[in-house]
């Protein structure tokens, strides 16, 4: 991150004659601040092969700008102006490399002035000739400030001082909607100078102005309804987060943003983007030299303000200019790591983003199925508060299960909200997206994909209160809740492991496929926190998955005990639930997952022998090797 503070860190660079310690020094003392000359840190090595007219290497200087950088370091709270020639952007690239805004000053001239003041200069170790190779090697920044060494000193710091006190923003963001507003907040709150912009579009004028005077006690924030003005605010290269609507918003956005954006800036997508878009994008951006960062973020209005959980994917190089800024503003994991990480390459972070969601509606699915059961066993609400609240003291905490212990405490007038609140569940996409592409890659994805097939069919509202006065009420069976709560409990935390099983090992499998080299540690380890479904369980995997990266989850001694332990419960929960006529589609598909998964034998013998017998599609068998395939005639009419 590059941090702004009161001391600021300025490089005055060029080649040699263009006086860059004498401008340095006089910086130095308007800003109170000390100067160093990069020459006075070479080693004598360097020295004599200038000395001797021979010019330097890039090897000769990478020792000398690490120990620049480590100069800057060193100065980061008193502030420094340091003289130093800088020519190449990789040089530039290493003095850069901490976490420092640097103010860079380039001292511009012809070759001919530049002559003049070389051969006016006496004890200087500089040959003069080796000036024509300086000007070659010399590649002009986009950023900074560029002066013109024939103006007098006075007229050059003037420029200088007021050139930084107009700063420009570093980081900019487009959309300030729900998620794009707290992210803005949370980078302005980490003392980013940010600066978002959000269209003009009719009825929403209001957005901009209202965001700046909500926020006027933020100077690090600027916000603009002017694509221009964004993009000629912004330090190159630009770091620009896209905040909008997925799919073609995104598509919009970028054509707007291309004709004005230059070779090395990079976009980041933050929203909820399908990963082939993603891919697509990167892909396209790539051949016009545009980096592009498709980066998940979850945890909502409030995480993205707080600190969300931040998944990028894409380019790398890219992916290390930004990670200062996002993993500042990512939430913190218990060991206070942010909860960012790299994912891999092309759409993988937007991917991952997509399994957190399918992963989230089956969380939110099972816990919506609890509730019915324990609704119709005849508890009231104000107790399954009390209880789910009891739940999240223990093994079972989870932000989703604390926020419905929450949300069912809230009445509208002598009502609670949730009894008002129409039972047709809306979605984006993700869930949907996720369940295509675990078929795409042939995983079992059942929890998730019922999840998303609940949230259909409690959509078609009007069909099933018509089919429910044809189907008549449902049976009235008495249930005694203080036996059927502890069963619910075990049956939950079982559904739960099994559901986190089947997210991660699709996200395992396509990993695999795609060479991404996901990191199933990591990756639950930044969703330990900032996220929609962090929890304890999700603590509890990242050392199951560092212990064991390459096995599948369920195989876990830990998980083996659970789910032995509370097999029974879960199938007399699931029975249970369906004897009073409910719906428990994630429940069902977690039991029928673990007792398929744990079945030597399956039933697919039958299907491979009806495939054969209408398609002559051909079978293994138990009793040959299985690289052998059979055909049998079946019939015996
Ligand atoms: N809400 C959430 O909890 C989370 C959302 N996300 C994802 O983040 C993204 C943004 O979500 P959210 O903030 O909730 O959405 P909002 O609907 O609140 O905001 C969308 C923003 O996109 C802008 N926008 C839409 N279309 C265009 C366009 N064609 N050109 C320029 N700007 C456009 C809107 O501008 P205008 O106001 O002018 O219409 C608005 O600023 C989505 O991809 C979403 O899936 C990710 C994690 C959590
Ligand atoms: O990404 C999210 C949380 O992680 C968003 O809240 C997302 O919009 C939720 O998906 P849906 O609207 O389909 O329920």
């Amino acid at each position: 991150m590059q941090k702004t503070t009161d001391k600021p860190i300025v490089i005055v660079f060029g080649v040699s004659g263009s006086g860059k310690s004498t401008i340095g020094q006089l910086l130095s003392q308007h800003l109170s601040v000390p100067f160093a000359d990069a020459d006075d840190y070479h080693p004598q090595k360097n020295i004599d092969k200038m000395a001797s007219g021979q010019p330097l290497n890039d090897q000769d200087r990478e020792s000398w700008l690490l120990d620049l950088a480590g100069l800057i370091d060193e100065n980061k709270e008193k502030g420094l102006v340091l003289a130093c020639s800088a020519l190449k952007e990789k040089y530039r690239k290493i003095l850069s490399s901490g976490d420092q805004k640097i103010h860079w000053v380039h001292l511009a001239g012809t070759k001919e002035v530049l002559t003049e003041r070389l051969q006016q200069r006496k004890q200087h170790f500089f040959n003069p000739a080796l000036l024509d190779s300086q000007l070659a090697t010399l590649e002009k920044p986009k950023y900074g400030i560029e002066v013109n060494v024939e103006d007098s000193p006075e007229e050059i710091i003037n420029t200088v001082l007021e050139s930084m006190s107009s700063k420009k923003s570093e980081f900019g963001l487009i959309g300030l909607g729900v998620m794009g507003k707290s992210l803005t907040l949370n980078l302005a709150n980490h003392g980013v100078e940010v600066l978002a912009y959000n269209r003009q579009a009719e009825g929403e004028e209001h957005i901009v102005p209202q965001f700046l005077s909500e926020n006027s006690d933020k100077p690090n924030l600027r916000a603009t309804n002017q694509l221009k003005e964004f993009i000629s605010e912004l330090e190159i290269p630009r770091k620009i987060m896209l905040m909008v609507n997925a799919g073609a918003a995104v598509d919009a956005v970028i054509e707007d943003l291309l004709p004005s954006l230059d070779p090395g800036d990079i976009i980041i997508d933050g929203g909820n983007s399908h990963y082939h878009d993603t891919k697509r994008r990167n892909d396209y951006l790539k051949e016009k030299g545009i980096h592009f960062v498709g980066c998940g973020v979850s945890g909502g209005e409030e995480g993205a303000l707080k600190g969300p959980s931040m998944m990028p994917g894409g380019d790398k190089e890219a992916y290390e200019k930004i990670a200062p800024y996002l993993e500042r503003i990512a939430a913190r994991d218990k060991n206070d790591e942010g909860c960012c990480t790299y994912i891999g390459r092309e759409g993988a972070g937007h991917f991952v983003k997509m399994v957190h969601n399918g992963i989230e509606y089956a969380e939110m699915q099972l816990i919506a199925e609890t509730y019915a059961m324990l609704r119709t066993a005849g508890m009231p609400i104000d107790q399954m508060a009390e209880l789910f609240e009891d739940w999240n003291q223990g093994d079972l905490k989870s932000y989703l299960l604390e926020i419905t212990a929450d949300l069912l405490t809230v009445k509208d007038g002598d009502e609670y909200l949730i009894d008002l609140i129409y039972d047709a569940a809306g979605q984006k996409g993700t869930g949907g997206w996720s369940t295509t592409a675990a078929l795409d890659v042939g995983v079992p994805f059942s929890t998730i994909s019922e999840s998303v097939m609940a949230r259909c069919l409690s959509a078609q509202k009007p069909l099933r209160i018509r089919a429910s006065r044809l189907y008549g009420e449902r049976p009235v069976i008495e249930r005694d809740l203080q036996t059927l709560i502890p069963k619910i409990k075990q049956a939950y935390q079982s559904a739960r492991v099994i559901n986190h099983a089947i997210g991660f090992e699709m996200i395992k499998k396509t990993s695999e496929e795609n060479n991404w080299g996901i990191n199933l540690s990591q990756l639950a380890r930044i969703w330990t926190n900032g996220c929609i479904i962090r929890s304890s369980l999700m603590e509890e995997l990242v050392s199951s998955f560092k212990a064991s990266p390459e096995e599948h989850m369920l195989l876990a001694p830990s998980f083996v005990d659970l789910l032995k332990g509370s097999r029974k419960e879960l199938t007399e929960a699931v029975s249970e639930g369906l004897q009073m006529f409910l719906s428990l589609p994630v429940y069902a598909a977690a039991l029928n997952y673990l007792n398929g998964f744990t079945n030597e034998q399956s039933s697919a013998n039958i299907i491979q022998a009806q495939r054969d017998y209408f398609g002559a599609h051909t079978f293994q068998r138990k009793d040959k090797p299985l690289s052998k395939y059979f055909h049998s005639q079946w019939t015996n009419k």
